[in-house]
């Protein structure tokens, strides 16, 4: 998988209106920025969506969940599979982005670095998205849509995130959505509870996540339920499939065996 800014040449057109834009500038945002590591800024070449033809028409499968649910492993499984490319989270990236680490820096001092990993976030999450494959399935671990309305709302609900950064990042967030095509066939939601996280967090044991208490899962777990489950707040962007997946290894990877068919058919839901 490419760095931001690599990847491959994205072709974009416009597709249909924009809607009001108001003062802000029509052209694409550089996807890549510093560390020299740049790609062609893509303007617009009319009013309308960006989309990018051949690879709008691919499947589109996010595999979502709380922290340690087992997204990871579930892509790992599929990744086996011929005609699947899986695109894991660009975690690395969060954690050395020019020799900084803003996961460790938000999870030391998130009303300070909140705003700053999640702008990355936002942007990595974005190139995902927008990156090519040749496989005709792509899955990609979360998604841009998780990022905000899961981990930027949490920041912000919990008086993390100062309101200015709030604000600016959901005009980034509105602004991406309204002018760029993002689609995404079906949403796997690997449902578990926030203490199964807890004991698999602490196996994995990620040096920035050691701070991370119970409470910081009960809060993720509870806005994915809200969004995913009781559907109360923001509108799904794909239909929805879940697993529970509190269970051990082995029985998760038949479970994975089992729902192969409906996840892969995710074009024809
Ligand atoms: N079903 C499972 N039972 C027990 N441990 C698991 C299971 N699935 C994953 N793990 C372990 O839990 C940790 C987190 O899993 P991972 O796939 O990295 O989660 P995520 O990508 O959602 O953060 C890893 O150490 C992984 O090996
Ligand atoms: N928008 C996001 C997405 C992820 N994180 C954090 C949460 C974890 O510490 C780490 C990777 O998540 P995982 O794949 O292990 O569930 O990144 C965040 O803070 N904001």
């Amino acid at each position: 998988m490419s760095a931001v800014g690599g990847g491959g040449v994205n072709v974009f057109r416009c597709v249909r209106p924009l809607f009001n834009r108001g003062a802000l500038s029509p052209s694409l945002p550089t996807l890549a920025a510093g560390c020299n590591r740049g790609r062609t800024v893509r303007t617009r070449s009319g009013a309308g969506k960006l989309v990018r033809n051949a690879e709008d028409k691919k499947t589109v499968i996010c595999i979502e969940g709380n922290i340690a649910s087992g997204k990871t492993t579930c892509l790992e499984y599929f990744s086996k599979t011929s005609n699947i490319e899986v695109f894991t989270e660009p975690v690395s990236k969060w954690r050395n982005v020019c020799g900084h680490n803003p996961l460790a820096l938000m999870y030391q001092d998130p009303e300070r670095w909140g705003i700053t990993l999640q702008t990355y976030v936002q942007l990595t999450m974005l190139d995902r998205h927008l990156s090519s494959t040749s496989a005709s399935v792509r899955m990609m671990e979360r998604s841009i849509f998780s990022a905000k309305y899961i981990f930027v709302e949490n920041l912000f609900r919990s008086g993390k995130m100062p309101a200015v950064d709030y604000a600016v990042l959901s005009e980034w967030f509105n602004w991406i959505i309204t002018n760029i095509s993002i689609p995404v066939d079906l949403i796997v939601y690997l449902q578990t509870s926030p203490q199964t996280c807890h004991e698999r967090l602490k196996q994995r044991c990620r040096e920035e996540e050691k701070v991370i208490p119970l409470e910081y899962l009960e809060s993720i777990h509870q806005l994915y339920e809200d969004w995913l489950i009781k559907k109360t707040t923001v509108p799904l962007p794909a239909p929805i499939l879940v697993i529970p997946a509190d269970h051990d290894l082995q029985k998760m990877l038949h479970q994975y065996e089992k729902n192969r068919d409906r996840i892969l058919a995710a074009d024809r839901l």
